[in-house]
């Protein structure tokens, strides 16, 4: 049977983040969930030590039951960002009840402390913030509420402020450290894992913002594809190991042309490609007659001790279409053209 895909559903997307962030949020609430349901089995026994209610306590034992559940679907589920948005839903309605019929000083109170980490461990950080920030000034304004009708004496209100403080600073570490890992993922997914230079991707953003900026201030945008010669015979001859090398070399090499504002990239094989802003045809030309000219003088040396120096082809082109595949496959042919005319050469498209 024929399998028929459309465009869309073969998007690129950016896996290393996407499974980062899934794996990271189903981790952190295969610990959270048991430890909210060991808080609501406390709850639930001090409530019927204390209280005798039975339907507090069978509130709180909902709760445990509830984190009960959800722990063991987070181990088979692949959407964990549902499930902390019922617990919170649960959590909150459970809190603000217990606002109302107890006030702040009882031990609903735990729930309430536990909501801003939940939120800050696992939801993005700026909804996060906000979500905490109003359920605090809510709850010191209960807290404060209960002290004015002396229901709560001052040191027990400052002890719930500075524990709800706590957890928020605490909180906003951690939640801090997981976006910041995050984050780091996001850059490394944009850069090549040989040479550390941007992959396609990265090239592609900066291509966007290159090419609407020349175009609005009428400057030229110039694209190189540099492409290494013969890499497959050094593989062949002297292993992969030696074919990266001369790739990270090469590398090297083409950042010590860069100017500010320039970007380089490796798209795939042994091609680099190069976006010079502001720069015209002319200039490019010259830019790619000294990388020609100069990469013949850098050489690796092996460890058999000989020298090996590699030369490179060039397309070049000046960036007209808005549109970074169009612009990649004008600087392509002219790559082409520069092999078929017999390498280490430039050839203009
Ligand atoms: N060492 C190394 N080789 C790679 C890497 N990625 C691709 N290659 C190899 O690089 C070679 C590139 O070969 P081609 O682009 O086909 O051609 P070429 O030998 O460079 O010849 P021309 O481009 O015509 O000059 C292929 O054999 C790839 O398998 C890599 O990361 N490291």
């Amino acid at each position: 049977m024929n399998m028929v895909f459309k465009s869309h559903q073969l998007q690129s997307d950016n896996h290393a983040y996407i499974e980062l962030s899934k794996e990271t949020l189903k981790r952190q609430l295969s610990i959270l969930f048991p430890v909210a349901g060991i808080i609501y089995l406390i709850i639930a026994f001090s409530y019927f030590v204390a209280t005798s209610s039975l339907w507090l306590t069978s509130q709180a034992l909902l709760g445990a039951l509830l984190c009960q559940c959800l722990t063991s679907v987070n181990k088979r589920t692949d959407s964990p960002r549902i499930l902390i948005w019922v617990f919170i839903v649960y959590t909150t309605t459970n809190c603000i009840h217990g606002f109302y019929t107890d006030g702040p000083n009882l031990l609903n109170n735990t729930i309430a402390l536990t909501i801003p980490l939940l939120c800050f461990f696992t939801l993005r950080h700026q909804y996060a913030y906000w979500y905490s920030l109003l359920f605090g000034l809510y709850y010191v304004a209960m807290s404060a509420d209960e002290y004015i009708q002396k229901h709560l004496q001052i040191n027990e209100a400052l002890q719930n402020i500075s524990a709800y403080t706590m957890v928020l600073v605490m909180a906003y570490l951690l939640a801090q450290h997981r976006n910041e890992a995050i984050n780091r993922v996001k850059v490394t997914a944009k850069k090549d894992f040989l040479t550390g230079q941007l992959n396609r991707k990265g090239l592609e953003e900066q291509y966007i913002h290159q090419a609407y900026r020349c175009n609005r201030y009428l400057k030229d945008l110039s694209l190189l594809l540099i492409d290494i010669d013969n890499l497959k015979d050094i593989n062949d001859r002297y292993g992969l190991e030696v074919g990266d090398q001369v790739l990270i070399m090469v590398s090297q090499h083409l950042n010590q042309h860069l100017r500010v504002g320039d970007s380089l990239a490796r798209m795939g094989s042994g091609e680099f490609c190069l976006l010079l802003p502001d720069t015209s045809q002319a200039n490019a030309e010259l830019n790619a007659l000294k990388i020609i000219q100069d990469i013949k003088k850098w050489q690796l040396e092996l460890e058999c001790g000989k020298h090996l120096s590699v030369t490179v082809s060039i397309g070049l082109t000046l960036v007209e279409y808005q549109n970074f595949s169009l612009d990649y496959i004008k600087a392509d042919s002219a790559l082409l053209r520069a092999k078929n005319w017999g390498k280490d050469q430039i050839a203009i498209g």
